[in-house]
């Protein structure tokens, strides 16, 4: 007997309720298959539609059906189905649902364990208000960034307590292994409202039908490397990633790109994603705001929570703007609270675009926790109705931007939400000159990168890489 002891999610309006795998003297089995290497893994909580619907404060577990390992032959003969014939994994599982499913998506699939919902003594309280499972998909689900996020993700604590969520985790293929200890974690904890967990190198399969797209996984810079020849790499990463998407996503996914560069990454994903809305492509500026944020409580002497309005404008560079001119105090403009200009416009602004690079010099690594932390702010201000007079900063898509900036760019701008996941740029902030000169630098630097990048959008004129200068990226090594 090991079951959960006590509920991680209590969705509003259910009950606290004490989690049993095992009633009725059912046992649960963890199947582990030991010394597996499977081109493609999932971890999967199967249950019917209904199941999920009406998961149950008293879920029993039920023993697996012992199935046959496949022979090696078996196994290849799968392999061959997705066009890999080599390497098979020592043992496959051939029979059951799974596997007639792993062949009908031409996957082959190796579930690290199953579990089997019964759902006779259910106690629909806690599961009545539950939503439709959200599938989400992470890039990178290996790195450091991811390693923080995930957890937040299954946990509730980002989409909500009644949100059942599906991981759909993509790696590279040096991550594989990395990726399965991953998930291994993610079995351990015990998440109720973690549903299902989906492995894979092949971003066709791991996109399909996401509702959101995390895209954490990118090359670092390496020793040396220009700045353009980051862009060119990273840039084909996202360019094949948006492909897919295109193609196998939900029809309303959101996107979400943290693996830098991350406005000109995204960017090439609009461009090759036709078919899905540009304006659901989102840069990941909040990690830049929530560090302003944290300059100027300090400055002021005031608690965070005080601080609001405040917009980081452009690039997710050392050319971005954090802007204090709209940003308030108490509700107070920050000019009005922070009287010294010389700071605010020498001091404050530099440190907070080269906060990254600060921390990678004490802490030897780029930062991870905070990121996944700010990954989670950004989603969540998606979801909750943006407070009046206050705003979240998103690098979005910038066609039909009141501001006049270039039509074409994913620039980072002040934004409200009614709660449903989408958002608007807000229309009214205040631009002075000193503000207008920073934005155009950082609009600048965009249009460059965008040169930089001509190859992999299409119908854009050959890539001309005109960058010189180094701005480097606020957490990247
Ligand atoms: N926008 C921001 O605010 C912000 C902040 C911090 C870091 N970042 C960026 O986020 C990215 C990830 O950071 P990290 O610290 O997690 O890095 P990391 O090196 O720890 O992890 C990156 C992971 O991505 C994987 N990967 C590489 N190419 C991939 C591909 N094509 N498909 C899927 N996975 C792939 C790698 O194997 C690795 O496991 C970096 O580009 C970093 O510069 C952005």
């Amino acid at each position: 007997m090991s079951g959960v002891p006590a509920a991680r999610a209590t969705p509003a309006g259910g009950v606290a309720a004490s989690w049993d795998r095992h009633a009725k003297g059912s046992t649960q089995h963890v199947r582990s298959i030991a010394g597996q290497q499977p081109i493609t893994a999932y971890l999967r909580y199967r249950t019917t539609m209904q199941q999920q619907m009406a998961f149950s404060s008293s879920v029993r577990g039920t023993a697996l059906p012992a199935k046959p390992r496949a022979s090696n032959g078996a196994a290849r003969a799968r392999l061959a189905v997705r066009g890999q014939s080599q390497q098979a994994p020592r043992s496959v599982q051939t029979s059951g649902a799974a596997t007639a499913e792993a062949v009908t998506n031409g996957i082959v699939t190796s579930p690290l364990f199953r579990l089997s919902y019964d759902t006779d003594n259910e106690h629909p309280d806690l599961t009545r208000s539950w939503k439709k499972t959200m599938k989400i998909a992470v890039t990178g689900a290996a790195g450091q960034i991811s390693n923080h996020l995930l957890f937040m993700l299954a946990s509730g604590e980002v989409f909500g307590r009644d949100q059942p969520v599906a991981l759909q985790l993509l790696g590279s293929e040096r991550s594989r292994e990395a990726l399965e200890g991953v998930a291994m974690e993610l079995e351990d904890s015990l998440y109720p409202l973690l549903r299902e967990v989906k492995l894979g190198i092949d971003a066709h399969k791991v996109f399909e039908d996401a509702d959101w797209a995390l895209l954490i996984g990118a090359k670092p810079r390496g020793p040396g490397m220009e700045r353009s020849a980051l862009l060119d790499i990273n840039g084909q990463i996202f360019q094949e990633q948006a492909r897919a998407l295109n193609e196998v996503a939900s029809r309303d996914c959101k996107m979400l790109v943290v693996g830098n560069p991350c406005n000109t990454n995204a960017l090439i994903g609009i461009h090759n994603a036709p078919d899905l809305p540009a304006r659901n492509w989102h840069a990941l500026t909040r990690l830049d705001e929530n560090r302003a944020k944290c300059q100027l409580a300090i400055k002021a002497g005031k608690f965070y929570t005080s601080v609001t309005n405040v917009a980081i404008w452009g690039n997710h560079s050392t050319t971005q703007v954090p802007d204090f001119l709209n940003a308030k105090i108490g509700g107070v403009r920050v000019p009005n609270v922070i009287r010294d200009q010389q700071w605010l416009k020498e001091e404050f602004t530099p440190k907070v675009a080269n906060r990254g690079g600060a921390l990678i010099k004490k802490w030897g690594r780029s930062s991870a926790a905070s990121t996944a932390v700010s990954i989670a702010d950004h989603l969540r201000s998606l979801y909750t109705p943006t407070a009046p007079g206050d705003c979240f900063s998103t690098a979005v898509y910038t066609a039909g931007n009141p501001y006049g900036l270039d039509e074409d760019l994913v620039f980072s701008m002040p934004c409200r939400s009614n709660g449903d996941g989408n958002y608007e740029v807000i229309n009214d902030f205040v631009i002075d000159d000193w503000l207008r000169d920073k934005l155009q630098e950082s609009e600048a630097e965009l249009q460059k990168e965008r040169d930089c990048v001509g190859h992999l959008i299409p119908g854009a004129s050959k890539a001309v890489c005109a960058i010189t200068e180094d701005t480097m990226l606020p957490g990247e090594n």
